[in-house]
């Protein structure tokens, strides 16, 4: 059977994007993002999921450094799904908020509660961990007067008590996770898609006048539209960058190596990291 790797342990965002995407597939928890992917690489699971963007917080550079510089996956279907926050603490916490000393979480759950911990809790640690899963967990085994951000799951897995349910700043947060796959076959969503879409890392000569509106145009005189475009450093030298960009359409034989060609020509080099299936899910 196959199997299928996320960022873990159970009570994260990404269990649950597994869970409401995937069937009766194995899954198998990671404690850290490379660890998931370096599974994949190495053959020992046959899918990765791992957290990419969310809508409050912006992209997880850990997922796309990671992607870029060390382990080159393809990219085979991307779940949306709506994210919740929730202040949870031990059952036997009878005292107020302002009597927790530590927050504990995923840094990207914590952005996207700033307001709330400045607003009700401003005098207690921050402590970061890696995932809102692993934080609970940890909750869930002190005996301090500490609290994890995370969601609904996470309290019921390890037995936490919702003391401030919706905590996230701005309503509409939503987190894209990728899928990676080396066989795009092994992977069934039995879901409608909402659309399809390809991303391609660009990387620009250097120094030269322009270059970005070239590459921009490239894509707007073929009507290909761009939902995303974020620069990341080369990490070859301050001021080095390349650029990933999400088209909102599913690869095709004419359009996309008439942008490659014409790129090129301008002393870019382009990669396709993926195109695939883009899954909302309703949880
Ligand atoms: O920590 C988790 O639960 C994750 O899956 C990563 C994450 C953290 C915050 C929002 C979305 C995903």
């Amino acid at each position: 059977m196959k199997t299928i790797g996320y960022l873990g342990p159970k009570g994260t965002f990404t269990k649950l994007a597994v869970d409401t995407a995937f069937n009766d597939e194995h899954r198998r928890s990671f404690t850290t993002i490379p660890e998931c992917i370096d599974a994949v690489d190495r053959d020992e699971i046959e899918i990765g999921v791992v957290p990419l963007e969310n809508a409050i917080e912006g992209t997880v550079q850990l997922t796309v450094d990671y992607l870029i510089h060390q382990v080159r996956l393809p990219v085979v279907a991307e779940i949306v799904v709506p994210i919740q926050q929730h202040l949870l603490v031990r059952r036997d916490f009878t005292g107020e908020l302002s009597e927790l000393t530590e927050i504990h979480s995923h840094s990207h759950a914590i952005a996207q509660c700033h307001q709330f911990i400045h607003k009700h809790l401003p005098d207690a640690n921050i402590q970061f961990s890696s995932s809102t899963g692993k934080a609970a967990e940890l909750v869930s085994e002190s005996k301090d007067s500490i609290a994890a951000i995370g969601n609904i799951i996470a309290a019921k897995e390890y037995g936490l008590h919702v003391v401030e349910e919706n905590i996230h700043d701005y309503p509409n947060n939503h987190t894209r996770f990728l899928v990676l796959a080396k066989d795009q076959s092994l992977v069934s969503i039995h879901h409608p898609a909402q659309l399809e879409r390809t991303t391609l890392m660009i990387t620009l000569p250097s120094d030269k006048s322009g270059a970005l509106h070239q590459i921009l145009s490239a894509f707007a005189w073929r009507k290909m539209n761009l939902s995303k475009i974020e620069s990341r450093p080369t990490k070859t030298g301050l001021g080095n960058y390349f650029f990933i960009i999400d088209v909102d359409q599913t690869y095709d034989d004419v359009l996309f190596p008439g942008v490659k060609q014409e790129l090129e020509a301008l002393g870019c080099s382009v990669d396709i990291l993926g195109t695939y299936p883009v899954y909302h899910m309703n949880i």
